[in-house]
């Protein structure tokens, strides 16, 4: 979560969002953020404090406010910048292959596709990429515990495997990051436990950085993820900003 300009990871600078609902404001304001490869973070902060928004930010999924800087940089140490890719519009090619390239998506309920077994939705992201790896997804579910249930749909497994089943799928295509919104929010403890513990191993396995939001702090510490706590403040408007706690305002 830390280093120098040019170490591999990625790098946020005076980002912002602004979202607006009628007369309720928010804005998420992050003067400065890394995240270095292969490292796993957790953002934790009370309920509407900005961890999915951040979340979104980091995976491309949300566009950035003018003026945030936003890049990652590859193993070979050439800067791509991450921001810019939203000039050519939210359905750009380019923003749509650099997202699917960077990040594998854990959901809060697994996002799987009904209608595909196990098997299917973990190879998905392979197919969708052009990286088949036929292996991979086999050892991914062996490794998460599916293999007995590979040929079900989604519909037929728990929400533990469910979750193990997303993971598996996050991993398919050997993206350098997951990002997971609340992964374990529906489990039970021992599932909590279970599947957090598969996610990091699976991911320090293959080099994979681990962002994620949670509100189980102490589970974070037992599993020694390094926490950065969002906070809010609500200002004479009734504007509400989100910023990393202990940040000097930007
Ligand atoms: N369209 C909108 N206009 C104004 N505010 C919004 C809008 N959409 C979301 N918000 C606010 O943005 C804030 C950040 O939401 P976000 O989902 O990122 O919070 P969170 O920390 O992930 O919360 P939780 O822990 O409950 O999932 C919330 O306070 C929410 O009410």
């Amino acid at each position: 979560m830390s280093g120098g300009p040019g170490r591999f990871g990625l790098r946020l600078d005076r980002a912002q969002v602004d979202l607006r609902d009628g007369r309720r404001r928010f804005r998420l304001r992050i003067d400065r953020l890394e995240l270095a490869a292969g490292q796993a973070v957790a953002l934790v902060g009370a309920s509407g404090s900005g961890k999915t928004l951040l979340l979104e930010l980091l995976g491309l999924l949300r566009a950035p406010g003018a003026g945030t800087a936003y890049g990652w940089t590859d193993g070979a140490g050439t800067r791509h910048d991450l921001a810019g890719l939203w000039a050519a519009g939210t359905r750009s090619r380019a923003l749509a292959a650099m997202r699917g390239r960077l990040f594998g998506f854990v959901p809060q309920t697994g996002g799987l596709l009904p209608f595909l077994s196990v098997a299917e939705n973990v190879a998905l992201p392979q197919r969708v990429t052009g990286r088949v790896d036929a292996g991979w997804c086999a050892t991914l579910i062996d490794r998460l515990g599916l293999a007995d249930v590979a040929a079900l749909r989604p519909g037929a497994l728990s929400i533990g495997q469910r979750q193990r089943c997303a993971i598996a799928r996050a991993l398919a295509h050997r993206p350098p990051f997951v990002i997971a919104d609340e992964p374990t929010a529906a489990l039970d403890p021992d599932a909590s436990d279970r599947v957090l513990a598969l996610l990091l191993e699976v991911a320090a396995g293959t080099g994979c950085g681990v962002i994620l939001s949670s509100h189980d702090v102490d589970r974070l510490d037992r599993f020694g993820i390094a926490r950065l706590a969002l906070e809010t403040r609500t200002g004479e408007e009734g504007e509400v900003t989100g910023r990393i706690a202990g940040a000097a305002p930007c």
